[in-house]
């Protein structure tokens, strides 16, 4: 295993920001910290940099104990959503920096690092921006000079922290599957934070769910998406509504029955109708949602229920169905299928 922390706690004055956090991360993956504003994602990429000291709790790497080595002494590369170029160099003399920041010893000769940071260009596909300086480049330009300048001292970990977080959906999008790309080339281990749960399942392989400085979870995205184990990944996770089920069948309220399980319902997951079926639930169309393939519909509940509450529920953008129901017109929903989480 590559990188391994082991009964990490951090705390901020009264603040727990890691919780006992323990976990193996594969060599050579692509993983993704995923959780809330707040959750301890930053924290924990920062104690594996060695930028910040845990209270208790150690790093490995490759099996070594780091935990007392300095930030450069643990062959980490960086990249951070607000890209810290050196605005007075050049793109090459920025991706050269950190080859030319070595002591005298390890220090490579200009011709190598010349033919190194030519190399990283062209990984990166910038040779043609050599020359320029950061401000004559776009944000995704400029995010994929700080990978290449990560890259050039050969980091046995690449930690990227909200790497696209500051750009807009278009570039985040060319950028994540770039990143697939690249790292699918170098298989370097790469731990990045996001907050973004498309963006963690499209572009890892592996996800770890960060809750309250905690682990909740950890798996492929099709374990974190179809088996998620608790309520708090399930609902993290995708657009969910909650349901009542009881001896009766469903309810949109659990009319205080105690014994009324709370149950999810994906808004794929109903079958729908225009007229009532057996056991469905009518809901009173409020507004339609192209979501391109998709159309969201968003429904009031009505009876029986405590409370107004409204359920997503989504359709096929193709789906017949969508041409007879407007606004304002009731609508029949049959769960197909539901989760419950035991409290
Ligand atoms: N240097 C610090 N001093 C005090 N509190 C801190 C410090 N660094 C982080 N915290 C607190 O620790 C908690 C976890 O912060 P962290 O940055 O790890 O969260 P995060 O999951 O990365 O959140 P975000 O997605 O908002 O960046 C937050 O409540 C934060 O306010």
């Amino acid at each position: 295993m590559s990188i391994q922390v082991t009964g990490l706690y951090k705390h901020f004055g009264n603040f727990t920001a890691l919780d006992n956090v323990s976990i193996e991360f594969p060599t050579g993956g692509l993983v993704a910290l995923l959780g809330p504003s707040g959750c301890g994602k930053t924290s924990l990429l920062r104690v594996i940099a060695g930028l910040e000291r845990p209270d208790s709790g150690s790093v490995h790497i490759h099996g070594k104990d780091v935990s007392g080595l300095d930030i450069r002494d643990r062959q980490i590369g960086f990249v951070f959503q607000h890209y810290a170029l050196f605005r007075h160099m050049t793109v090459f003399e920025n991706v050269a920096f950190g080859l030319r920041a070595k002591p005298r010893s390890q220090r490579p000769n200009d011709t190598a690092i010349r033919a190194k940071v030519n190399q990283l260009l062209a990984l990166v596909q910038l040779e043609w921006l050599a020359d320029r300086y950061p401000a004559q480049l776009s944000g995704g330009q400029r995010q994929r000079v700080a990978l290449a300048r990560a890259l050039a001292v050969e980091p046995q970990v690449l930690l990227l922290d909200e790497p696209f977080g500051a750009l807009d959906a278009k570039v985040r999008k060319e950028l994540r599957r770039w990143l697939r790309q690249l790292h699918d080339e170098l298989h370097i281990t790469s731990l990045f934070v996001t907050h973004d749960q498309e963006e963690a399942l499209e572009v890892a392989d592996h996800i770890v769910i960060m809750n309250k400085g905690r682990i909740e979870q950890h798996g492929t995205p099709e374990q974190i998406y179809h088996a998620p184990q608790t309520e708090f990944v399930y609902q993290f996770i995708g657009s969910s509504n909650v349901l009542y089920h009881n001896d009766h069948g469903y309810s949109f309220a659990a009319d205080g029955q105690d014994e009324a399980l709370k149950s999810y319902c994906r808004p794929y997951d109903f079958q729908v109708s225009a007229e009532q079926q057996h056991g469905s639930l009518p809901a009173k169309v409020m507004r339609k949602l192209p979501l391109g393939n998709t159309i969201r519909i968003e429904a009031e509940a009505l009876l029986p229920m405590a409370e107004s509450a409204i359920i997503d529920v989504d359709l096929a953008h193709n789906d017949p169905l969508l041409a007879q129901i407007h606004q304002q017109d009731v609508i029949w929903l049959a769960p197909r299928r539901t989760v419950q989480f035991s409290r």
